[in-house]
């Protein structure tokens, strides 16, 4: 409760995709969306009846026309942050290995970016914290 008031949680799953290089895949969320032209991690919400693993996998193959087995996703960290209508749980996910090549199905910009340079990037206000975990790991 804040304010008196119940937040509703949104489950949302993402993904770090990570290269050869230690680059990290960024999305700019598109016009017409909430936080449009902000930088995120690919992903979505959970949908009923989704582990958070199959939905990650079903998000990957839609927004970036790649296949992850569910041994190839670790989890890293979460972001647990109050937008004015919802609160978002969101776990992170790492994974180096997919079949087939990244691309933006959905026409999103998509970038590969060393998490040094990740600042450079505005993200959602929930995945600021998440930035110093990836850097710790890569
Ligand atoms: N995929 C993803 N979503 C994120 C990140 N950070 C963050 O705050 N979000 C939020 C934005 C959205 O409110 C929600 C993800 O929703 P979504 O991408 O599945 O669906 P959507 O844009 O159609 O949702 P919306 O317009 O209704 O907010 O999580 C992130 O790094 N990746």
């Amino acid at each position: 409760m804040t304010d008196g008031r119940a937040q509703r949680i949104v489950l949302v799953v993402a993904c770090a995709l990570v290269d050869a290089d230690g680059r990290v895949l960024m999305a700019q969320r598109p016009e017409g969306k909430s936080l449009a032209g902000l930088w995120e991690f690919p992903g979505g919400k959970m949908e009923p009846g989704e582990t958070p693993e199959d939905a990650l996998i079903r998000e990957l193959r839609e927004e970036l026309g790649i296949e992850v087995a569910k041994a190839c996703l670790a989890p890293l960290a979460f972001a647990s942050h109050t937008y004015a209508d919802f609160h978002l749980l969101m776990p992170l996910y790492v994974c180096r290995r997919w079949q087939g090549t990244v691309q933006p199905v959905e026409g999103q910009a998509l970038e590969w970016v060393k998490p040094a340079r990740m600042r450079d990037y505005p993200m959602p206000p929930a995945d600021e914290p998440l930035v110093a975990a990836l850097r710790d790991l890569l």
